[in-house]
C-alpha cells in the first residue's frame, strides 16, 4: 500500500509534505515513522496540546489523530489554506461535524473512525450480514482497547452500529442500548446493544455479534499494530492531494488498493 507512487510526487517532483496533528500521540508518533522512513513523504509541522502548527509550516496535506478541541483547530486552518485534510480522530462533537460539512464544500476531506483495511471490509461485512439474516438475529457490537482510551464505545463500534442499523433500515440512536443494567425488560430484537471493555495496552478490537435461535454469526477484527492506523491515513492523506474539494469515504480510496 504505501509504496505506491503518488502521481503528485512525480508530477512535482518533491516529498509530499504531511502536517501531522497529534503527533505527540500514540498514533502521531506511528505517523512521524513511516513519514521519515519514506522517502517520497516529508514532515512539514507538528501539532499536540503543546503547540499549534506555525505559519512557516508549508504543508501540502494535514493529518490529524488528536482530540476534538485540536481537530477543530486542524480544521480551521486546512480551510483557511485550502489544505486536504485526513481525520481520524473520534468522539467528534457536533461543532467539529457542522465544520467538516462546510469545509467539504472547499477541500478535499476523509474522516474514518478507523483505517484499517480490516475494519473497512468489515464494514460492509457487517451490513451485508444484517440484512441478509432475518431481523429476529439479535446484534450485539463489542470492542476492547488500552486503557488509555478516552471514547466509549469507540468510533469504530459506533460506526458498525451505523452500518448494521441503516442495513435494517433502523436509526441507531433509537435502537442503541449502552447500559443493560438500568432496564428490566426482555431484549427486543430491534436494539443493537454496545459492550465496551478498557485494559491494558489492547490496540483495538471489534467484534458484531448476530445471535439466532440455536446458532450464532460472530465476525470479528482484532488490530495487534498501531501502524495499521496510520499507514492507512497517509495512504489517504496522497491520495486527497490528486483530488478536489468534497468529502470521501477511505473505502472509496482503497478501490484499486485492495480486492474488491
Ligand atoms: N481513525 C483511526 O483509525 C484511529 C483513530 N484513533 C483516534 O485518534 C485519536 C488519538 O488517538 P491516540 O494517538 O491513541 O491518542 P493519544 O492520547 O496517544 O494522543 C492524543 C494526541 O492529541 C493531543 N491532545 C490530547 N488532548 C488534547 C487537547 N485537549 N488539546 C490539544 N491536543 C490534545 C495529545 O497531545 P499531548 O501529547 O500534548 O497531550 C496527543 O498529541 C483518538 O481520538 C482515537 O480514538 C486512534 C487510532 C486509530
Ligand atoms: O483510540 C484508539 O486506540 C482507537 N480508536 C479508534 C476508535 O475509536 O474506533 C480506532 C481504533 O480502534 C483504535
Amino acid at each position: 500500500m504505501g509504496s505506491r507512487v503518488s502521481s503528485t510526487a512525480w508530477a512535482c517532483s518533491r516529498p509530499v509534505r504531511v502536517l501531522v496533528s497529534g503527533a505527540s500521540g500514540a498514533v502521531g508518533k506511528e505517523l512521524r515513522r513511516l513519514i521519515e522512513a519514506d522517502p517520497e513523504l516529508e514532515l512539514a509541522g507538528v501539532a499536540d496540546r503543546s503547540g499549534f502548527f506555525g505559519s512557516g509550516d508549508q504543508g501540502d496535506v494535514l493529518v490529524d489523530f488528536s482530540h476534538p478541541a485540536l481537530t477543530l483547530r486542524c480544521l480551521e486552518l486546512a480551510e483557511q489554506r485550502g489544505l486536504p485534510l485526513v481525520i481520524g480522530t473520534t468522539a467528534l462533537t457536533e461543532r467539529c461535524r457542522d465544520r467538516i460539512e462546510q469545509a467539504a464544500t472547499r477541500i478535499p476531506l476523509c474522516v474514518a473512525a478507523n483505517f484499517s483495511v480490516g475494519v473497512t471490509v468489515m464494514l460492509e461485512l457487517a451490513a451485508r450480514a444484517a440484512s441478509a439474516l432475518p431481523t429476529t438475529f439479535d446484534i450485539e457490537i463489542a470492542e476492547a482497547h488500552h486503557r488509555r482510551k478516552l471514547d466509549a464505545p469507540s468510533g469504530t463500534a459506533l460506526a458498525l452500529g451505523e452500518a448494521v442499523a441503516q442495513a435494517r433500515k433502523q436509526v441507531l440512536s433509537e435502537q442503541a442500548v449502552m447500559d443493560r443494567s438500568v432496564r428490566r425488560e426482555p431484549r427486543s430484537s430491534a436494539e443493537i446493544g454496545f459492550q465496551v471493555s478498557r485494559g491494558g495496552d489492547v490496540v483495538g478490537e471489534h467484534s458484531v455479534q448476530f445471535f439466532g435461535d440455536g446458532e450464532r454469526l460472530e465476525i470479528v477484527h482484532r488490530a495487534t499494530d498501531r501502524s495499521i492506523f496510520a499507514r492507512g491515513a497517509l495512504l489517504a492523506a496522497r491520495k486527497l492531494t490528486e483530488r478536489g474539494a468534497g468529502r470521501v469515504e477511505f473505502r472509496d480510496l482503497l478501490v484499486g488498493e485492495i480486492g474488491s
